[in-house]
């Protein structure tokens, strides 16, 4: 059952900084890595990505998911958690959420085997927004003053780099048999009060961080993305029509030493409209080796997390919970010589 969230909710989103990647370079780089320290969190608008190359997933995927279920369940292509369709079940541990989903392979070998209704929209889509990711994060490592512009981006641009696509589809709660109790829809309407934006209390995919390098996030107009601010408190990030959510993932905070912050966040379903919501998690391959960028850990900030292969990681997160504080696991306690030092 999926529960309801009296959380405190902060109304006004203006504090989520917008940045315009056409703007002077050193200007842009720094405002990347202030919001990443400050958020975690950003909205990107003038990114480059061409609006045709966007609406044609997203029309391929809402095509997606307009087909009846057992059609879905048979073009989940592979029986390899995680790709493929999937329904309210997230990950194999017990997670549910008001959420319909196809998780894709974004590597280039895996896509030429994709139905052939999403593979062009898919391989257009994957190869312009891993160029995105690839540009924001040259700009981080030059606002961080690292010696290599490459040092993160080289990690995506790996042939057998594990990057994923994830479509996820929200479908609208009002013409739903959504009241545990009853089935009754006036007592769902109760039970799942929206705001004005018509964004429901209910949760769609629940609080949780990205375990990857970079998430470059686009949905369609209808919000429910939030993120957490601070514990318990969540900012709507409300929709925009061409702008890309940017948010920092575990593996990242990693190689940073904590500056930056792989922040929470989750999607609530709106009553009316349906949301689809299109992530392109930036992976490392999994023989990557992860380790803080060497100037970023000094005496006054000591270095917080043991080195790990992605391997590793993505089985430590794979065999938790959604809202589990991985990163956790690798922290580096205090009196601990030996982890680090790797
Ligand atoms: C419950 C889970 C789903 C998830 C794997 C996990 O065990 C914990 C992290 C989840 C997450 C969140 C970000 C991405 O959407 C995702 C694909 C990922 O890499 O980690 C999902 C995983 C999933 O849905 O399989
Ligand atoms: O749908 C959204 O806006 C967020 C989805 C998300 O956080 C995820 O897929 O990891
Ligand atoms: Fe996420």
């Amino acid at each position: 059952m999926v529960e309801n969230t009296p959380t405190p909710l902060i109304p006004n989103n203006e504090i989520l900084p917008l940045i315009d990647l056409k703007g002077q370079r050193d200007e842009v780089s720094k405002l990347i890595v202030k919001a990443c320290e400050d958020f975690g969190f950003f909205k990107l608008i003038n990114h480059g990505v061409p609006m045709d190359v966007i609406s044609s997933l997203e029309e391929a995927s809402f095509d997606f998911f307009a087909k009846p279920s057992s059609e879905k369940e048979r073009a989940s292509l592979c029986s390899n958690p995680p790709y493929g369709y999937g329904c309210k079940n997230i990950g194999l541990n017990g997670d549910v959420g008001e959420v319909e989903y196809l998780i894709l392979d974004a590597k280039p070998a895996a896509i030429t085997t994709y139905p052939i209704n999403l593979r062009d929209a898919v391989s257009s889509y994957v190869e312009a927004v891993r160029e995105l990711a690839c540009e924001i994060l040259d700009l981080m490592a030059e606002g961080l003053g690292a010696q290599q512009t490459s040092v993160f981006s080289s990690f995506i641009r790996a042939v057998n780099s594990d990057s994923l696509l994830r479509l996820n589809h929200y479908p609208p709660l009002r013409d739903r048999d959504t009241s545990p109790s009853t089935g009754n829809a006036a007592a769902a309407t109760a039970s799942a009060t929206s705001g004005a934006d018509g964004v429901c209390n209910r949760i769609g995919f629940g609080e949780h961080t990205d375990p990857q390098i970079l998430t470059i996030l686009k949905s369609n107009g209808v919000g429910g993305l939030q993120i957490s601010v601070q514990d318990g408190v969540w900012v709507p990030v409300s929709p925009h029509p061409t702008a890309f959510f940017v948010n920092v993932g575990d593996v990242l905070q990693a190689m940073t030493n904590g500056k930056f912050l792989s922040v929470r966040h989750r999607a609530m379903v709106n009553w009316q409209e349906s949301r689809m919501s299109m992530a392109y998690f930036a992976s490392p391959s999994l023989d990557s080796r992860i380790s803080p960028l060497a100037h970023l850990v000094t005496p006054n900030s000591p270095r917080l997390y043991r080195s790990f292969t992605w391997a590793e990681y993505k089985k430590a997160t794979y065999s938790g919970r959604l809202g589990d504080s991985r990163l956790n696991l690798f922290r580096i306690q205090p009196g601990d010589e030996t982890a680090a030092k790797q």
